[in-house]
């Protein structure tokens, strides 16, 4: 196996919203392995407790929807690689169901919040020349999938939001890349069906994208030379194609 390429050398430190399980938490530790200052934040006190005393990441214990607390975070530390991760799926009811709750709910964690975080980081990686922001967006925001009207939406802007993004930061020398995946095997559906329905009706029977793939799919953007912006990547266990409704057994 030829050796991973190191990561541009003006990166050094990183932060990680809902770094605490899933996704995020294998960010983290794949950019702390690779050698970066991590801030990892989330809402559980004892996740985050775990990974600053086990893995020796800073954390921050925060709602992404409080943008007020960052403000010491990103005045102690200039962030280089901005990972907008957290995200809920709080309902996949039919929407004329849905709780109306659940429309602010998703709007304002997956696609308002990173959005405040990120006009909060911009200016420092403007001025100093680079950096690079992560969007984790997923194949609900870029074609229709059952139950994620919503989710969808608030995805759907992230993406374009990344690809208007990208016009504005022409020149500056900061990269955007947005992660869509398709499902992956975390915590996500808790809320929406527990996770004892989704194992069986969402996860059993065929290989899942597992979190740590997507770590790595982040380094590989990351281990680009600078210049090189991969704006969008976009991948699916070999069992989906597109929505929860294809995916069919391939194992066991
Ligand atoms: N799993 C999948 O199939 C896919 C997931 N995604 C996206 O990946 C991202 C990560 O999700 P995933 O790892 O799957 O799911 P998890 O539920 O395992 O992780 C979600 C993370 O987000 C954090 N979080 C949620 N709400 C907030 C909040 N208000 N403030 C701070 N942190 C918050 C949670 O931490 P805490 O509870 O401690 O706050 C947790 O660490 C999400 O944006 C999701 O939409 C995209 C495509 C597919
Ligand atoms: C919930 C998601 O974001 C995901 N892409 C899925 O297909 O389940």
């Amino acid at each position: 196996m030829p050796e991973a390429a190191a990561l541009p050398a003006s990166y050094r430190c990183a932060l990680v919203t809902g770094a605490t399980s899933g996704i995020g938490k294998a960010i983290v530790l794949a950019l702390r392995d690779a050698g970066l200052q991590v801030i990892a934040v989330g809402r559980s006190r004892e996740a985050l407790q775990a990974l600053g005393q086990e893995q020796g990441v800073v954390t921050v214990e925060a709602d992404v929807r409080q943008a007020d607390a960052f403000a010491q975070v990103l005045s102690q530390y200039p962030v280089d690689v901005l990972v907008n991760n957290a995200g809920v799926l709080s309902s996949r009811a039919a929407f004329q169901d849905m709780d109306p709750a659940e429309i602010d709910t998703m709007l304002d964690i997956n696609l308002k919040a990173p959005l405040h975080l990120t006009r909060q980081v911009l200016p420092g990686m403007v001025q100093r020349g680079h950096g690079h922001l992560f969007f984790i967006g997923s194949s609900a925001g870029r074609a229709p999938h059952p139950g994620a009207a919503v989710y969808g939406s608030s995805k759907a802007g992230i993406s374009l939001f990344c690809d208007a993004l990208r016009c504005d930061l022409l020149g500056s020398g900061v990269r955007v890349t947005e992660i869509a995946p398709g499902r992956v095997q975390t915590q996500l559906y808790r809320t929406a069906m527990g996770m004892q329905a989704a194992g069986s009706e969402l996860y059993d029977g065929y290989a899942s994208i597992m979190p740590e793939d997507i770590a790595q799919l982040l380094l590989a953007a990351l281990r680009l030379p600078e210049q090189v912006d991969v704006s969008r990547l976009e991948v699916f266990p070999t069992a989906q194609a597109v929505g929860g409704a294809r995916m069919v057994k391939t194992l066991g």
